[in-house]
């Protein structure tokens, strides 16, 4: 409820006041009253070029500004990204981030989540992940630990809350059903209006039908939010049973090719059968293509355990989260998906009609941190070392000098980044390498790492010593539990790799041709050994002839 700017109030019993300006607003207000999870409002006059009303310090999204005696909205979190910050700070004048320094941050961002009321089994596995991520991360150039930790922290925020936005499913062939569900004053009515609004200025057209025949202002309260949205209100009145009331007003809804139907069901205080089975029964004779749990963020890690419970008993496709503008600590946006499994979908964040929108966790993220800055100044060091990486690799490639090191550098660099196909994108000429490749380079690269494990920092910095030794190949094998056989296909692998390399790149100059004749032998005299099986030729047949085909194209080289 918001007095618009010219109205003139100075009152102390807000609903009687907002009785006499709006028929609408009275019956919002005096809901209010019978909810205690939103302080009621009370409307206050505040001296300006018109008075304006303005709710108490005690309204969720409002404080009284220290020492101004102004009243302003709040800060999203506040509480949370301050405990953050403590953590941050115990960092400064550290140079890398260790197990032993990250300890006592990881305790402040651990109360920061319990204090904002986020589930503890869900604190847990978000410390566990933290740690080990910022503990395993490399040192960048001009990014300070702390920055490091902010970044760690917002990456796995996001994917705490799910990564990705997730958008409302239409049905194929109109008209969409949306159901929704909630307890007693969470604003499942003011979302109907609300969610009817967004999607009108997503050019659907929509119908609102009223099956809260419980609380009979709650019809009266739909129409006129219909009316202001303006979109049709479907009702019967309170006598009526809800499940066929909504088979009803689809049947209505239909005749007029309504893209979207939003049905509003009645809350309970609590989670009763009676709610449930009747729930279950309109969900029965409306076949909606989304059953959406409106709960309420000042109710934290509660709000995450209705919606468990509201998916085990009816089954829904997701929740809408409201009075987010404000005290709300964040438990509910923290816990919902990683409690329940299912997405926040929307969220409400005001009594405005405009004042919902979609849950977009990337940026729910930066808001708990409140560090948007740090955050794309990491992202940027991160790209210039990718990309300094990657020239340093095509150096190497171009002169012959591939190695072993680099070949261990691109595992780790795969574990980072999640994908072969980043760092091999950023090779100029190399993007012809197909996925179908790069896949199986990443399933290669973790049985190769065994054997580069155990090879002394000569070997692996100069390759052609195991391409000459037989010896050299029989203890790298022996001390990495392969084969004699095994080895030298990796060995010949490097080698093949650089020729596929240089040769993508046009660069044929300028290379080292080792002495391969005692890797050679050592598969021919293997393909041999193998030939008595016609199983094993075709196994291993197309990869010995590969290894083979490079090798002969060094020496002629
Ligand atoms: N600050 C704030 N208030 C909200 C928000 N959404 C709803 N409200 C208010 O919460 C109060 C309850 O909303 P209703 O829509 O009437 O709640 P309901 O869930 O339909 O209640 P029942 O019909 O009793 O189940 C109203 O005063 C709304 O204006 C929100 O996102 N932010």
């Amino acid at each position: 409820m918001e007095a618009t700017s010219s109205t003139t109030l100075a009152l102390s019993s807000p609903p009687t006041a907002a009785a006499r300006r709006s028929p609408a607003k009275a019956i919002v207000a005096s809901h209010h009253l019978r909810h205690s999870s939103v302080p009621a409002l009370h409307l206050r006059a505040v001296p300006g070029p018109s008075f304006r009303a303005l709710p108490s310090p005690g309204f969720p999204g409002w404080r009284r500004k220290r020492g101004s005696g102004l009243v302003v909205r709040a800060e999203m979190f506040g509480q949370l990204t301050t405990g953050l910050e403590s953590a941050w700070n115990k960092l400064r004048g550290t140079d890398q981030l260790t197990k032993d320094n990250i300890a006592e941050p990881m305790r402040d961002i651990r109360r920061a989540l319990l204090e904002a009321d986020v589930s503890l089994p869900v604190v847990r596995s978000f410390i566990e992940s933290v740690t080990e991520k910022a503990v395993g991360t490399d040192v960048i150039r001009g990014v300070k630990p702390e920055q490091q930790l902010v970044k760690v922290v917002n990456d796995e925020l996001v994917q705490l809350m799910g990564r990705e936005v997730s958008d409302l499913v239409f049905a194929k062939t109109a008209p969409t059903v949306i159901l929704l569900a909630g307890l007693q004053g969470v604003g499942k009515t003011t979302v109907c209006a609300k969610l009817a609004y967004y999607l009108k200025k997503m050019g659907k057209s929509c119908m609102l039908i009223a099956a809260d025949v419980y609380r009979p202002a709650a019809i009266d309260q739909l129409t006129i939010l219909g009316k202001q949205v303006g979109v049709p209100v479907y009702s019967e009145g309170t006598e009526a049973k809800p499940s066929q009331i909504a088979k009803n007003g689809i049947k209505e809804a239909k005749s007029k090719k309504t893209d979207v139907i939003i049905v509003d069901t009645a809350g309970r205080l609590q989670v009763d059968k009676a709610m449930m089975s009747e729930l279950k029964e309109v969900k029965r004779a409306v076949n909606p293509t989304e059953v959406l749990l409106v709960v309420d963020a000042m109710t934290g890690q509660e709000a995450a355990s209705l919606v468990s419970t509201f998916n085990v008993e009816i089954g829904i496709t997701g929740a809408i989260l409201t009075k987010l503008d404000g005290d709300s600590r964040g438990g509910a946006a923290l816990s919902i998906k990683e409690v329940s499994g299912k997405p926040i979908k929307f969220v409400g964040r005001g009594e405005r009609m405009e004042d919902l929108e979609p849950f977009y966790p990337d940026r729910m993220a930066q808001r708990i941190l409140g560090m948007g800055d740090v955050l794309s100044f990491v992202e940027k060091a991160q790209e210039v070392m990718r990309q300094e990486d990657a020239e340093e690799l095509q150096k190497k490639i171009l002169s012959a000098k591939f190695n072993f090191n680099d070949f261990l550098k691109q595992t780790q660099a795969i574990a980072q980044m999640g994908s072969f196909s980043r760092i091999i994108g950023m090779i100029p000429g190399m993007n012809k390498v197909t996925p179908a490749q790069i896949r199986e380079a990443e399933k290669n690269l973790k049985f190769m790492e065994s054997m580069i494990n155990v090879m002394t920092p000569e070997e692996r910095e100069r390759p052609e010593l195991l391409a000459e030794s037989r010896e050299r190949r029989i203890r790298v094998a022996k001390e990495s539990g392969k084969n004699e056989r095994q080895v030298s296909q990796l060995v010949a692998q490097l080698f093949r790799m650089r020729a596929q390399m240089q040769k993508m790149m046009g660069a044929m100059q300028g290379q080292d041709t080792p002495d391969m004749e005692g890797l050679m032998d050592s598969i021919k005299a293997e393909e041999q050994a193998a030939a008595g099986t016609g199983k094993r030729r075709r196994k291993y047949g197309n990869l010995r002839r590969r290894d083979l085909d490079a090798m002969r194209g060094f020496r002629r080289r």
